[in-house]
Parts: C-alpha cells; structure tokens; sequence
C-alpha cells in the first residue's frame, strides 16, 4: 500500500509512538502571536525551563496591532500590554522577532511563506487556527492550543493523535472570474462547516494544480472553517518558483538537495485516503455568503434559500443569521447597498489581491458612500504595492492602504465595523460580531469586494468592464 502525501511527512516527524495514543511528533517551525503566547511562556518561566529550540521559533504581533501610526505606541491599553509582553518574552526567551515596522513584520500567515520560513515537508505548528495556510507549500501545518504552544517551546516536539485524511479533489477547469476563495466557499458550503472535522485534506485535481501559489495559501488557509486539522497541496514546479527567492529558502547546492526531497512529497498513486470527495469545477461560480457561517454562501446571482430549503435541524440558526444580517429567504443580494468593504487578512491580503484588486478599480472611482480599507498581509506586501506602482492606481481610484495586521479581520484592535453596518470582506469568519459588535459581514473574493466598492451595492464584478 502506498502512503498519502500527508503520512509521508507525518512518519517522517515521529519521535515515539505510544500504542492506541498520541504520536510524540518533531515540529519544524512554531510561529507565535500575542494572543495565545503569554501564558506559554509565563509557564516556561515558571518551571524555569528555556526555549529548546530558539532559531525555530518566530514571533510576531499581528492581531492588536493598529493599521495607522504604527510609529506611535499604540493608543488601546488592551492590545498595547499584549504586544508589549510579547515584546518581552521574545526577547527575553531569544527567539526570532518581527515587531511592529520591521521589515519582515505582518500576519504570521503572509510572513511565514513569504519569508520562506515555511517551506515543503515541514511539521508547522502556531496557537492559531489558520495555520492551515502554510499546508499549500506542502507542510502539515496545524493550529495548537496555549499549553501545547508551551510544549513546543520547551521540547520542539507535540503529543498528536493522528487525524484521519481525506482528499478533495476538483476536476476540470476553473471559470474565468472564479477564485481560490470562491471555491473554497463553494466547497464549504456544500460540505458545511462541520463536513472536514477530524480529517486533514489534500487538495488535488486540475482545478488546484493550476492556482497559483498564493491563491493555493487561500484555499488551504479556509480548510479549517470546515472543521479540518489542515489542509494541504502537493509541492510542484508552482511552489518551487515561489520559494526559490525567499529569505530563508536552501541556497546553491542546498538547494538541489532539498529540490529532490520535495520532488518525493506526493500521494503515491495506490495511496488510499479515508474519505475521498470529489467536485467539477464546472459548477463553481463567484460565491457569496448570506448569513453568519461561512457555509451560509451561495452563488452571488442565486436568491437566499427559502426555509423549506433548509434541513430542519438547522432552520433556527438561519432564521436568526438572516435576522441578525437583515435579509429575507428567497430574496436577491446582488445589489444590497453596503457601507464598507475591507480587502486583507490571512485570506486574501497577499500581493496577487492586491494586484487583482488594483487591476480591477484602475480608471474608476470608488463609490462615495462606501468606507474601504485595504490592509496589507505584511511589510513585504506593502513594499510590492509601492514597487508595482499599484498604490498610485489606487489611489487615483479614491482608495488609501493602511498598514500591515490583521485589522477588520477580527475586532482585536481599533479596525472594527460599526453596530448594523454592512461590510463585504475578503477575510474567512462571519459570525456575529466578528467585526465589530452587530457588524454584518458578507465574505467574498477579492473580485466582488472590488466591483461592490465601485458601485456601493453588492456587485457581480462580470457585470461591469
Ligand atoms: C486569536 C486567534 C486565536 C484566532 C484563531 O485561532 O484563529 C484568530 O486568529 C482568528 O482568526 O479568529
Ligand atoms: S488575519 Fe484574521 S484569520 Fe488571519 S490570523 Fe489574523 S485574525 Fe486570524
């Protein structure tokens, strides 16, 4: 029987095994946030333990992190004491940092692969849910929980149970105007929220062959809003281009060395998974959501279900999604007047959004009553928008760009979305306050986030040149 491409790296990390239990598993890279370090590291100072690893482990601010006048200290007393800890356990403990302005800092999911900190075969590990991300280099890349951060810390290794693998597989083409987030919201909302848990998925077939690689990171980034351990893609000639300039990708004959393992990390052809699913490209359109999960998408040009479309089981939770957006079964969403539009985050914050987005609003102007806020991934990411010249179209289309963090994503920081208003995001959470208390999230690709901040209503971006 041959291996899936998932246990190939898997076997290749385990240190011991204990019978019917965990897997003691080496990681190769921890990234590390303010959020959900503190008290790993206040456990490590407490037990008078050091970082075993130090050069493997890199911090960095990016959820409380204010997207203006990042040279100033930050104004919000909350977020001011968890970067300042951070600040201090980085540098007290000596492991690798990015604060806020260095030149590297940004959202660990733009910086880790940018960088090349996160590279193919690797075990990746960060107290963060969308650590799924870096699974589109061909790594398993997990979000871990505070104590287990702790671990990692003090031994580079965690206790894991095994999960169960499946692969999804999307055949034939994409469409044009079709994205990596559209057909992730495509499958989400076919399997539902809960359809992955348990499982860690390979994406495979020609749709996912031909993204590019930061539309792979889009894809992989949303697995886990299926309930997924991760997700992750084959490494081919796509990723290995990608790498090849960053920082800290192998040099010289480094390089071909590592080049030749990489080659090996695919599924063997007679590897059986425990759940295969398959999906036609064919059948994925631009997709929208309606309600407050991101399963709640559909089409942008169908109608909201009616309740007779809804399994019983779950007609509660949408009737109070749709109280809590505003909106009635069975109607229209495109055209809904919006107020705001926010393009960054994890998802979709890397240069090719920035450059699609760009590409999209050249020559025209953005609608006066809509407030946009477009939030670089990273530093690096900023730099590629100024180096493109992408600023100035931009700009001439009414828009400014702030600085790097994870902004409106989630309202950990001074970017949230006012009470009752209306924001179409390219971020990957729309629950109930996610972006503010009462704010009303429609998650979308970078296309439609563009075309809707032109017209201020919610836009099929094929419907204007
Ligand atoms: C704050 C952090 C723990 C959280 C996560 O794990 O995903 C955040 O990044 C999010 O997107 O909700
Ligand atoms: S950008 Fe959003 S999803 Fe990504 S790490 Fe930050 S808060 Fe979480």
């Amino acid at each position: 029987m041959g291996q899936t491409l998932f246990e190939k790296i898997w076997n290749r990390h385990i240190v011991t095994t204990v019978e019917d239990g965990p897997t003691q598993l080496y990681i190769d890279r921890m990234y590390c946030h303010e959020v959900t370090s503190p008290q790993a590291f206040e456990g490590l100072r407490k037990r008078g333990l050091k970082v075993f690893r130090p050069q493997r482990i890199t911090c960095i601010p990016d959820h409380n992190v204010p997207t203006q006048n990042q040279n100033l200290p930050i104004q919000d007393p909350v977020s001011r004491k968890q970067v300042d800890i951070l600040d201090k356990n980085a540098k007290e403990f000596g492991v690798n940092y990015y604060p806020i302005g260095h030149v590297s800092n940004g959202i660990i999911h733009v910086v880790g692969p940018e960088t090349g900190l996160s590279l193919p075969g690797m075990t990746i590990v960060c107290g963060d849910s969308h650590t799924s991300t870096h699974g589109a280099l061909g790594a398993i890349a997990f979000g871990i929980g505070t104590s287990e951060v702790e671990m990692v810390l003090a031994t580079q290794c965690i206790l894991q149970i095994r999960p169960k693998t499946m692969r999804i597989t999307v055949r034939g083409r994409l469409k044009p105007s079709v994205s990596a987030k559209d057909i992730s919201l495509y499958i989400i909302s076919q399997m539902n929220t809960g359809g992955a848990t348990g499982y860690f998925i390979e994406y495979a077939g020609e749709a996912i062959e031909s993204l590019s690689m930061e539309s792979r990171l889009t894809l992989c980034n949303l697995s886990i809003e299926m309930g997924a351990r991760g997700g992750i893609i084959a490494p081919d000639e796509t990723t290995f281009e990608y790498i090849k300039n960053c920082e800290f990708a192998p040099k010289g004959k480094d390089w071909s060395k590592f080049l030749a393992y990489w080659q090996t990390l695919k599924s063997d052809v007679n590897a059986s998974f425990n759940k295969e699913v398959i999906f036609d490209a064919a059948n994925i359109e631009p997709m929208i959501t309606y309600g407050t999960n991101p399963g709640m998408s559909m089409n942008i040009n169908d109608v909201i279900p009616t309740i007779e479309n809804i399994e019983e089981t779950s007609q509660i939770s949408f009737l109070k999604a749709l109280k809590y957006m505003g909106f009635k079964p069975g109607e229209k969403i495109v055209g809904k007047p919006i107020d705001y539009i926010f393009l960054g985050s994890c998802t979709n914050g890397r240069i090719e959004d920035f450059r699609i987005f760009a590409n999209f609003v050249r020559g025209k102007r953005k609608a006066d009553s809509i407030i946009a806020w477009l939030v670089p991934g990273s530093q690096k990411v900023d730099r590629q928008i100024r180096e493109e010249r992408l600023d100035k179209i931009l700009k001439d289309a009414g828009f400014e760009i702030r600085q790097p963090g994870c902004s409106a994503c989630l309202s950990m920081n001074e970017d949230k979305i006012p009470a009752g208003k209306y924001v179409v995001s390219t971020s990957n959470r729309n629950f109930e306050g996610r972006q503010g208390p009462g704010a009303r999230t429609i998650l979308s690709g970078v296309l439609i986030a563009a075309a809707s901040a032109i017209t201020g209503e919610i836009t099929d971006p094929r419907t204007i040149c």
